[in-house]
């Protein structure tokens, strides 16, 4: 099949960066195995529970604050009511390494100080439709991490759900940052792709995202 989407480095929108294959498979098989670890708790990886009374069809843990619609605590009323894990240094210096690189900015690179993570478990019908990540108090970049089988992605603009937007596939080892101009930009997946797998990532079948955001919260 002929390929749909480039895979070469793209600033899809102001500030809005994609790096195919930025992860080497050893960094995406060490991640999957410490997600698993992570998965466990002491906030197991659950499937958040909307207001509205719907459930996100992602399966989410958090490392550093918990994020519940729509803010972030240490500790995780919806789930257990236990802190979440702490973050761990090495995604804090995976994402200065990201926004170095994303930016060709080695001082926004030093200076990027993420303290959570949310890690996506997506199976193949999960989606997530389009939103702001909002509940952030800090203009930091995202920086967004996929592993496992290729999604459709889409990212649009900070002003409304309308276009423009770009759809671009995000596959395993991909890096996305959105900051600057983007960072408020509506984004979602539209779709998890059939037949994409990765099983040499330890991912038998799925898809894991990671972002990695500064909350601008202290305790
Ligand atoms: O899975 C993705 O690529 C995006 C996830 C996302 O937008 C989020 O967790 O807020
Ligand atoms: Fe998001």
């Amino acid at each position: 099949m002929a390929e749909l989407f480039p895979r070469s480095r793209a600033t899809v929108a102001p500030g809005a960066v994609h790096l195919p294959d930025w992860l080497a498979l050893e960094q995406q098989r060490e991640l999957v195995a410490a997600c698993r670890e992570w998965a466990r708790g002491p906030v197991p990886m659950h499937r958040t529970r909307l207001p509205n009374g719907g459930v996100m069809s992602v399966q989410t843990v958090c490392l550093g604050w918990h994020w519940q619609p729509y803010r972030y605590t240490r500790t995780a009323a919806d789930v257990n009511g236990r802190r979440v894990a702490p973050l761990p240094d090495r995604l804090v210096e995976l994402g200065r390494a990201a926004v170095a690189e994303a930016y060709g900015d080695g001082a926004a690179g030093a200076a990027y100080a993420p303290d959570t993570v949310l890690v996506n478990y997506y199976d193949a019908e999960a989606r997530m439709g389009l939103h702001q990540d909002k509940d952030e108090r800090s203009d930091a970049p995202v920086v967004s991490l996929s592993i496992g089988a290729s999604c459709l992605f889409r990212f649009g603009n900070p002003e409304h759900r309308g276009k423009p937007w770009t759809d671009l596939r995000l596959a395993s080892g991909d890096l996305f940052v959105f900051g600057g101009p983007s960072r408020y930009a509506y984004h979602g997946v539209t779709r998890v792709l059939a037949d994409t797998d990765r099983p040499d990532t330890g991912l038998a079948g799925g898809r894991l995202n990671l972002t990695l955001r500064c909350t601008g919260l202290s305790d």
